[in-house]
Order: structure tokens, then C-alpha cells, then sequence
């Protein structure tokens, strides 16, 4: 029995490690080597706060260093995200830097003691298996860019489904200055966003998007205005909760009708949109909805 028990479990949390992964054991991706090594690298932490009313904020916190992501800080993510993952009245999720400043990227410290290409390549796939999981979580997700978002911390914008700008911010796909090309799925992501040509010049030519170009390029949803209105974080929570007003269940039906949209081929989609709409048809929101009588002017 206990046997029983036990591999069941196993097979659950395979499933869920593996839930939204691009790469496994298959990939010769060994996801505990690299947590062993990137701990090595301690430093800053990964905050999550969640709240009764279905909205998280998750916080990037090593301020001396600019919210740069240290080692420990990309396992805590993973950790992070492996907890909203599992949250089921989520609704609604703000990816934040602390201090006023969003993330400048990878800890250089670090990057400079992994810089051998093995290491470098590990890395790059726990990081994108991390921030895929982010992206497909069942909540809807804003970056609230404040201050910088550089290489690494630009890429981790891509991973959320909005982004809103603080006046005078500044989101820079650094890598070319440093002779590379993102490799946290940045670069995949941001042709979905802004589509290739605009994609070729904000990596090309490494240019800083303030939110005025964000705007029109479609990179950020809005600019975050207003003082007197509340902080960065407040304002941010408004905006949001437009998208997150409603029940829980049907909050993560549309998260999961639009990713499969946007990530799978359309008869694939097609089919998870009538699979997800079977979870929500005769639910409790779309029967007290039906008894109501409401109209919709
Ligand atoms: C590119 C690919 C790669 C990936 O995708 O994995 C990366 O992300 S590599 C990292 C890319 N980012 C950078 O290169 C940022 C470098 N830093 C800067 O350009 C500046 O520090 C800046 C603009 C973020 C802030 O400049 P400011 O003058 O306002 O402050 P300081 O430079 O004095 O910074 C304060 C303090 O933070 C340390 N810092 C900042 N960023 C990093 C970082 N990415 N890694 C490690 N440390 C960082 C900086 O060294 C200062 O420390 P201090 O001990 O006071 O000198």
C-alpha cells in the first residue's frame, strides 16, 4: 500500500515538474545538477505574496545589486512558480523588482564563474524551462517595470502577459553588448510580442525601449501615469483587476483558451478550447449567470 502510495505521488510530481517543461531527462537536462550548482552562487531572494483576493506579487529582491538574479535567486524562482502552480484560487499575478528597480539581469559574478559553455547551457535551460512554466501559469501575469529591466530581467518581461511601464523606465535587450543573444526564451518571445522586424532592431541594436517606444511597438500595455494615485504597485493592481474581475475557474478558463491559442497549432487548440470549456459549462458562475437573467448593455 504504502508502495502504492508512494509512486503514485512520484508520478504526480514527475507530472507536475514536467508540466510546461521544454526540457527533461530526455534533453540529457539533469534539473537537480544545475540547482546544486547554481546554489553555489547564494545572494538576493525571490518573494511571493499572495493574497485571498486571487492576485500574487512576486517580488525580485537583491537591491544592492540591482535585482541582478543570482544562482540561488533562479532556483527560488523555479520554486516560486512550481507554488503558483499549485495555488487554485489564483487569479492574477505582478512580476515586480524591489526598490524601484526591475532586474538587471543575470549576477555577473556569477555568469563569470559559469561561463564555460556546459554550464552556460544548463543554465539556460533550467532558466527556460522556469520562466515557460511562468508564462503558462492558469493566472494572468504583468512585469511592472520600474527603473531597468537589462538582459536577463528584460527577458523575464517577455515571460508575463503584460507589461506596464513607470514613466522613465527602461526595458534593454543588453545581450549584443555582451556578445551574446538571450537564451532564457527571450528572443522567441519577443518575435510573439512585437513581431520579427521589430524584434531584429530591439536586439540588433541592443536599443533602450523607453515606454513611449514600448507603446508603439506593442511591448507595453501602458505607461503607468498618475501621481497621487497610489504607488507603481497599486496602480498596477487596478489595471489588473479589470482582467481579473469573476470566479477563480473561469479567470483561468480564458488564461488557458488564449495560451493555447497562442502556443499550439489551431485543430490542437481547438480542441483544448472545447476541453476548457467543458471544465467551465454548467459551472456554478455560468448557471448562477443563466439564472440571473443578465444583459449584457
Ligand atoms: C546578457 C545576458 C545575460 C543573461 O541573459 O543571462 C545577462 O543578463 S548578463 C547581465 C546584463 N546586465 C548587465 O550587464 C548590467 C550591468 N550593470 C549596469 O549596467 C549598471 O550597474 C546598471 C545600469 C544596472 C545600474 O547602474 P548605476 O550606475 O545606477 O548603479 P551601479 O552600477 O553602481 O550598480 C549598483 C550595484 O549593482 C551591481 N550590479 C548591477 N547590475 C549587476 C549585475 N547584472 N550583476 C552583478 N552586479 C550588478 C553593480 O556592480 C553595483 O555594485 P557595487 O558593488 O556597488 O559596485
Amino acid at each position: 500500500m504504502y508502495h502504492i502510495a508512494s509512486s503514485t505521488h512520484l508520478i504526480m510530481l514527475l507530472q507536475r515538474q514536467s508540466r510546461g517543461c521544454v526540457y527533461s531527462s530526455v534533453h540529457g537536462f539533469q534539473q537537480e545538477e544545475i540547482r546544486e550548482k547554481l546554489q553555489a552562487f547564494p545572494g538576493g531572494s525571490i518573494e511571493l505574496l499572495t493574497q485571498e483576493s486571487g492576485l500574487a506579487v512576486l517580488t525580485i529582491n537583491y537591491p544592492s545589486r540591482m535585482n541582478a538574479f543570482s544562482g540561488s535567486m533562479m532556483v527560488d524562482l523555479e520554486e516560486r512558480v512550481s507554488q503558483l502552480e499549485g495555488w487554485t484560487d489564483g487569479k492574477g499575478l505582478i512580476v515586480q523588482g524591489a526598490s524601484g528597480t526591475f532586474c538587471s539581469g543575470s549576477d555577473l559574478n556569477a555568469v563569470r564563474a559559469l561561463s564555460n559553455p556546459q554550464d552556460g547551457m544548463k543554465m539556460c535551460m533550467f532558466m527556460q524551462n522556469t520562466l515557460t512554466r511562468l508564462l503558462r501559469l492558469p493566472m494572468i501575469s504583468v512585469a511592472l517595470v520600474e527603473g531597468r529591466a537589462l538582459g536577463g530581467g528584460a527577458e523575464l518581461t517577455t515571460a508575463c502577459d503584460f507589461r506596464l511601464m513607470a514613466p522613465g523606465s527602461v526595458i534593454q535587450f543588453v545581450h549584443k553588448h555582451m556578445g551574446l543573444v538571450p537564451g532564457w526564451g527571450g528572443a522567441a518571445r519577443l518575435v510573439r510580442i512585437v513581431g520579427s522586424q521589430n524584434a531584429l532592431k530591439l536586439l540588433g541594436g541592443a536599443v533602450k525601449v523607453d515606454p513611449e517606444l514600448a507603446l508603439q511597438i506593442g511591448l507595453a500595455e501602458e505607461v503607468l501615469q498618475g501621481e497621487g494615485t497610489g504607488t507603481p504597485l497599486q496602480r498596477a493592481e487596478n489595471w489588473l483587476s479589470v482582467y481579473t474581475k469573476g470566479p477563480a475557474p473561469v479567470i483561468q478558463a480564458v488564461k488557458k483558451v488564449v495560451l493555447s491559442g497562442r502556443e499550439l497549432p489551431l485543430s490542437e487548440a481547438l480542441r483544448t478550447e472545447k476541453d476548457v470549456f467543458g471544465t467551465v459549462w454548467g459551472g456554478p458562475a455560468n448557471m448562477q449567470a443563466l439564472a440571473s437573467k443578465s444583459k449584457h448593455r
